[in-house]
């Protein structure tokens, strides 16, 4: 697997001849680009001449061990990942280098499978980002969206978009408001023959009836009053790409006739003008709307629904893929450090806790606005819990109290309990899963999942 042209570069750092050698040879043949350090102090003197993606260094080295050099590395490469290798008895200080920031950790005698998991998930995800960096890079270069998931349903999601764009058919995207619709049908054209041609966005709801049709279709000169020129409408600007039609459940009835027509045909005509104009375009429609009750309710036309609709693509609310939170979060950090030029080193754990476990009502879009916040309030490079916004209570719970899913609900209760048990065996990860009738092993999944600190 190859990042922008070129290798996946890791530097192994490891006190032991052996233990180097062998990881070298295990992620030489996992397709990685390898270099060797045999102490921190040489691992951070390869960093400053080169650029890696992943550091995998041993926690026990003499001079300067695993931390202070996952510490050395936090300081003067910022957000570059790492990953701690330890021996069985020193699993305690693996939980320390998580707190510090390290991706993940690996026990030494496990199956080395386990750890190129791990390297290939973030090449995953590093290339997923990677691949649509090109197209659609923010003006600071950091890509603009990432679509890596550890999700079922979202994988199928993807899945299907990705098939999906290859061909022709109109696609509709469904979901709730902030899932990231428009994200996809970005994301769609980007996969489709279409992608060096233009992704024209239609935002529906917020066009008058009449003005909604003259920003579609265009109009001639004088079509109607204040119609001063002529102009050509987004099906034209469309040409050879892709027309996104957002909030197409808003459509007033009298224009979706029109729209259906001009979809049926590839033609339109300029409001005051009778000339046909061919237009080959691919359509991709959204909506937040259930548009079935729309039909009942007789605001939608069921012949333009199924038009839209050849292919339709859900996308899961926020809540139901929270194992993708981590990887988001991470992602929106970046991204805002980087557009407001603040440097984050450290972020109380009762935040950590709140964005892994809330439920998000506004979504994606909710997830990217509280952690800009964060970031723009922190201090000294710290984000404090005290900065979180005030968040109003779920209008899907409203009249219910304060209901969460049982699931939720039993995560948070483990999560409390086990946080108060290791309290009681004084962080001892051995003690408490003796106590808690777990292995170790569960109890450290346990402990990153629910982000325990
Ligand atoms: N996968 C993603 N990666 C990065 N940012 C995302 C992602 N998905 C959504 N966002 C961000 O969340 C916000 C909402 O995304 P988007 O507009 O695509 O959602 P939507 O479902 O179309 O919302 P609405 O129904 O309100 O139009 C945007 O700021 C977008 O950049």
């Amino acid at each position: 697997m190859k990042i922008n042209n070129r290798p996946f570069r890791v530097l192994v750092v490891d006190d032991e001849p052996d233990y180097r050698e062998v990881l070298e040879l295990m992620l030489k043949e996992a397709g990685c680009q390898i270099e060797t350090a045999a102490s921190a102090f040489e691992a951070l003197d390869k960093l400053r001449k080169r650029s890696f993606d992943l550091v995998l260094t041993d926690l026990m080295m003499a001079g300067m061990d695993g931390i202070e050099l996952l510490e050395k590395i936090r300081h003067e490469h910022g957000a570059l990942k790492v990953i701690i290798i330890t021996g069985y008895g020193t699993i305690e200080n693996a939980v320390a280098a998580m707190k510090k920031g390290a991706y993940s950790y690996f026990i030494k005698g496990n199956d080395p499978d386990e750890l190129i998991k791990v390297i290939n998930n973030i090449k995953g995800g590093d290339m997923e980002v990677q691949e649509h960096s090109d197209k659609t890079a923010a003006p600071n270069d950091f890509p603009s969206f990432v679509l890596s998931t550890n999700n079922d349903q979202f994988r199928k999601v993807m899945d299907i978009a990705k098939r999906a764009a290859q061909s022709n058919v109109n696609i509709l995207i469904l979901g709730e408001s902030g899932v990231g619709k428009e994200i996809f049908a970005q994301y769609i054209h980007q996969c489709s023959s279409r992608s060096a041609e233009s992704f024209v966005p239609v935002h529906c709801q917020a066009f008058a009836e009449g003005l909604l049709e003259s920003e579609l279709f265009g109009h001639e000169k004088g079509a109607f009053t204040g119609a001063i020129e002529r102009r050509k409408g987004r099906f034209e600007a469309a040409i050879g790409g892709t027309l996104f039609l957002d909030e197409v459940g808003d459509i007033p009835l009298s224009t979706q006739v029109k729209l259906l027509r001009a979809i049926e045909n590839r033609r339109i005509e300029r409001l005051g003008s009778n000339e046909s104009i061919p237009v080959d375009f691919r359509l991709i429609s959204a909506t937040h709307k259930d548009l079935t009750q729309e039909i009942i309710d007789g605001n939608f036309r069921e012949d333009f629904f199924y038009r839209l609709s050849t292919i339709t693509i859900d996308i899961p609310p926020l809540r139901s893929r929270k194992e993708d939170l981590p990887i988001l979060i991470d992602f929106f950090m970046k991204k805002s450090q980087k557009e407001h030029n603040i440097i984050v080193t450290n972020i109380e754990p009762a935040v950590r806790r709140f964005l892994l476990y809330y439920d998000y009502p506004g979504n994606i879009r909710e997830l990217k606005n509280i952690i800009e916040r964060l970031v723009v309030l922190s201090r000294d490079g710290v984000i404090y819990y005290g900065d979180l916004p005030e968040i109003k209570s779920d209008p899907r719970d409203e009249g219910q109290g304060n209901i969460i899913h049982l699931r939720e609900m039993r995560r948070k209760v483990e999560a409390n309990y086990i946080e108060k048990v290791l309290g009681t065996c004084n962080h001892n990860i051995s003690e408490a899963a003796r106590v808690l009738g777990i292995s170790r092993r569960q109890l450290f999944n346990k402990i990153t999942d629910y982000g325990i600190k």
